[in-house]
């Protein structure tokens, strides 16, 4: 049996429930429904939510195999685990930032002075790396007031859109950390369970089909090579006969291709343009190389 944990609630449960989703491998429970236990359509695969901090010893401690969290929370846990993929999603930043009025303009500026966190060792690592000594004051959150009552000179804490910063007067000076999801393995696991890659490959073609889209497209024999010119390279498109019914005289081919969803406004105009018809754009699911 496989035991993934996974974040019950706040901003990482929608998107990992999702991505589990679209992998093949839907989840009931967390959220409102506060099931800390759940079966995948895998009887092999079940389901512990957690919160999302919990998670990194969940899975270095074995009671999880696999996890999904941010990095930030496993480095800032110093968690002995193994990193698989990428989930790019949950991107944020944790910053070093100052009281907008501040004379404090860099790292070296806060030599000797008081820096509150949540993310006592991740700090204490950014400082030692530049060679400065700072007081580290610990926090465990509402980090912003903190330089506003005496209590530090600055912060390390989590910006995304910057809004908190901003509305408690604080500005960022440098970025600590930049972390995104990710799914991690337990070590032991990972050599004894060899279906922890196939999750892992069901993530990864969720995450290849993302920015990807499938282009169909009639175009007559004539106009084949110059809409072979026209499509992008992911690999040559595939043409098939149309059995048309139409009853002009003019043979059409059906070309088929993976084209990247950025390019199907400009593609889709010039494709036209040189005589493609019938035009379909679909979503991908998945991609496996
Ligand atoms: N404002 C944010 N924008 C983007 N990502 C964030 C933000 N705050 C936290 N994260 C990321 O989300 C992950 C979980 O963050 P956290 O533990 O704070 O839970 P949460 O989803 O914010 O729920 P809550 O704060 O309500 O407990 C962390 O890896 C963190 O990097
Ligand atoms: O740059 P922004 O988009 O404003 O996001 C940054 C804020 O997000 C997180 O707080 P959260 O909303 O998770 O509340 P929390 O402090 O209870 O975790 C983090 O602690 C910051 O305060
Ligand atoms: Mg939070």
């Amino acid at each position: 049996m496989i035991r993934i944990a996974i974040p019950n609630k706040g901003r990482l449960h929608e998107p990992t429930m999702s991505i589990f989703k679209d992998a093949g491998l839907p989840i009931s429970g967390g959220a409102e429904s506060r099931i800390l236990f759940a079966k995948t359509t895998d009887p092999e695969i079940h389901i512990l939510f957690a919160r999302a901090a919990d998670i990194p010893e969940y899975v270095q401690d074995g009671a999880a195999d696999v996890g999904i969290t941010g990095m930030d929370l496993i480095t800032e846990r110093g968690a002995n685990v193994e990193s698989l993929l990428d989930l790019k999603f949950g991107k944020a930043s944790l910053v070093l930032a100052v009281p907008e009025d501040s004379v404090l303009q860099k790292a070296q500026d806060l030599e000797g002075k008081k820096v509150a966190t949540e993310f006592p060792e991740i700090t204490y690592q950014y400082f030692k790396n530049l060679g400065v000594t700072v007081e580290i004051i610990k926090v465990s959150g509402a980090c912003e007031m903190t330089p506003h009552v005496g209590i530090a000179d600055a912060i390390v804490d989590i910006s995304s859109s910057g809004t908190t910063l901003l509305i408690n007067h604080l500005k960022a000076i440098d970025t600590v950390f930049s972390s995104t999801v990710h799914l991690i393995a337990n070590k032991k696991s990972l050599k004894e369970k060899d279906k922890i890659l196939d999750i892992k490959t069901a993530l990864e073609s969720v995450l290849n089909a993302k920015n990807k889209r499938y282009l169909m497209m009639n175009v007559p024999e004539a106009a084949l090579q110059t809409v072979k010119e026209v499509l992008p390279g992911m690999s040559g498109p595939t043409v098939m006969k149309v059995e048309s019914s139409r009853s002009s005289k003019e043979s059409f081919l059906a070309v088929h291709s993976v084209v990247d969803a950025d390019l199907i406004f400009t593609l889709v105009n010039k494709l036209k343009k040189v005589g493609a018809r019938d035009i379909l754009v679909v979503p991908i699911e998945r991609i496996m190389p």
